[in-house]
């Protein structure tokens, strides 16, 4: 397993009480698999993504990311494992104006102190996966919505994380680019390796789901599609 939420429990403040927002969540997401995530607004699936991706802490519960339990670890260690480990791939791509989509994964490796050429190789290997390579020096402007969301994912895969994880990737795109993000998600999981977690509100976009967690107020019933189907009927 590449990343196991055991038993995991988060609450917020809520005035005088707190407010539950996952209550013993267990997900195991295994390493080349893809786990959709759904469930209704204020269900608790941004809370779950935050967990996992350790930028928030559970009240109760372990976060195991690649074999390391993340209980107990200070900030610092715990900015470290989410450099190495961890790509994550938020709703609105936010890429800097002024770099061209090659760069925009460059940056990466070199916050990360890699040698620049190979950090160029890497980056033009990943936007060639994503297929981008022929747009590999145009700026963010230069790109539609779906090629810019496509370099949004290349970037989270620069450090090789084990562990992907990725908020609403189509809510800005249409059914069909949707589609499509979610289809390159589905191959980019196969071919990386990453245990990928991917939350979504369009139920069309769950075929290539190894797993699909549906989460109701904070609780998660997860399961291969047959067996979802099975349980709701
Ligand atoms: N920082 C916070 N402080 C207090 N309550 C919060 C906070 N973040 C989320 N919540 C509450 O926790 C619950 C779960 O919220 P969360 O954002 O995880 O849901 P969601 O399923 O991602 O919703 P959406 O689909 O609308 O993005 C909701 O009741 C929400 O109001």
């Amino acid at each position: 397993m590449s990343l196991t939420l055991t038993g995991v429990t988060l609450t917020y403040p809520d005035g005088g009480s707190r407010l539950t927002a996952l209550d013993q969540v267990t997900l195991d997401v295994p390493r080349g698999s893809l786990t959709a995530v759904v469930g209704p607004s204020g269900s608790g699936k941004s809370s779950l993504l935050a967990v996992a991706a350790t930028l928030v802490s559970p009240d109760a519960g372990t976060v195991t990311v690649d074999g390391t339990t993340t209980t107990g670890m200070t900030r610092g260690e715990l900015t470290d494992l989410r450099r190495r480990k961890i790509g994550i791939v938020f709703q609105h791509p936010s890429l800097l104006p002024a770099l061209s989509a090659r760069e925009q994964l460059q940056v990466m490796a070199w916050i990360d102190g890699r040698s620049p050429a190979r950090a160029r190789a890497r980056a033009m290997e990943l936007l060639d996966a994503v297929g981008l390579a022929p747009e590999a020096e145009r700026r963010p402007h230069q790109l539609s919505g779906g090629q810019r969301q496509r370099v949004n994912i290349a970037r989270a895969l620069m450090n090789d994380p084990t562990v992907l994880l990725v908020d609403e990737p189509t809510s800005a795109l249409d059914h069909e680019r949707g589609a499509a993000v979610v289809g390159l998600l589905t191959r980019l999981t196969r071919l990386q390796g990453t245990a990928t977690v991917l939350v979504t509100h369009d139920r069309g976009h769950l075929t290539g789901a190894d797993q699909i967690a549906e989460v109701h107020d904070g609780r998660l019933r997860s399961g291969t599609r047959r067996e979802l189907r099975q349980a709701c009927t």
